[in-house]
């Protein structure tokens, strides 16, 4: 399994506002940039909190890429990954449309009820007593034959992965805008660490559009 968390982040290292509304960091060439690590991905996890604010719909967007796909033997979008611990994805969102297949990952904690519900709409996974195994569910994951693994955030997920080890590329756009705000979500937030920092090893620096991408490679812990 090879993971990659792509991001778009503002000068000042937010994800989004203090109020977590869809902000557009990225222009059009890095909108498309990440449309193509998409396609080229078995699937794209996101943490419900994004669900929850921006309820994206992770599939791909150029037609092109899709009917690539299809000549490829692969669905026509990568399959969608949502952890959820509680069950909080709302039945109408976006991501439990019929585009594609879904996985809503939950822990013990979600209620029989919500289960039941989401299983009318997803796949279901459920691993760990409070908040979502990460470790469980991507061996799962991987069981299912999705190999390629796309995570576009946020924050609070983001940093859950880097604590477990599972990141294996980084690649964050840097875009033109200051956001600011103690309480805006930033690229990895969760707990923070305060020793055994996961580090990265530089790998490609490059202008897109009228910002910076950043490509990272964890370096062996
Ligand atoms: N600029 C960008 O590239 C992106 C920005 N965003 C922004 O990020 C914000 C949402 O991020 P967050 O609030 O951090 O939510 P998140 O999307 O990281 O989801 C976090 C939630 O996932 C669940 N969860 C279950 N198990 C977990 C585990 N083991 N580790 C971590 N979380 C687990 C919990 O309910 C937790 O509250 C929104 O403002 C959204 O607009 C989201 C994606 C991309
Ligand atoms: N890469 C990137 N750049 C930005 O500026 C963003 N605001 C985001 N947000 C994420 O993009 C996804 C939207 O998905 P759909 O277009 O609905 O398929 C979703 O993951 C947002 O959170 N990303």
């Amino acid at each position: 399994m090879h993971v990659v968390v792509n991001a778009a982040m503002s000068a000042d290292g937010k994800l989004s506002s203090r109020r977590r509304e869809q902000i557009a960091i990225s222009g059009d060439e890095d909108f498309a940039r990440m449309d193509r690590l998409r396609a080229d991905s078995d699937a794209v996890v996101v943490g419900v909190g994004t669900v929850l604010a921006d309820d994206p719909h992770l599939t791909v967007k150029e037609e092109s890429l899709i009917a690539d796909r299809r000549d490829r033997g692969e669905p026509a979008h990568p399959a969608r990954v949502v952890v959820d611990s509680t069950g909080r994805t709302p039945l109408d969102a976006a991501v439990l449309d019929d585009a594609a297949t879904t996985y809503v990952c939950t822990s013990e904690r979600a209620t029989i009820d919500d289960r039941m519900d989401l299983s009318n709409r997803a796949e279901l996974i459920t691993a760990g007593d409070d908040r979502v195994d990460l470790l469980r569910t991507f061996a799962t994951l991987q069981g299912q034959g999705l190999d390629r693994i796309m995570v576009e955030g946020g924050g609070e997920l983001i940093f859950s992965l880097f604590e477990v080890g599972l990141v294996d590329e980084l690649r964050v756009f840097v875009g033109p805008k200051v956001i600011g705000g103690r309480d805006a979500p930033t690229l990895a937030d969760g707990e923070g660490f305060v020793a055994e920092f996961p580090t990265l090893e530089l790998e490609g620096l490059e202008r897109v559009g009228e910002g910076a991408l950043l490509t990272w490679r964890t370096a062996e812990r």
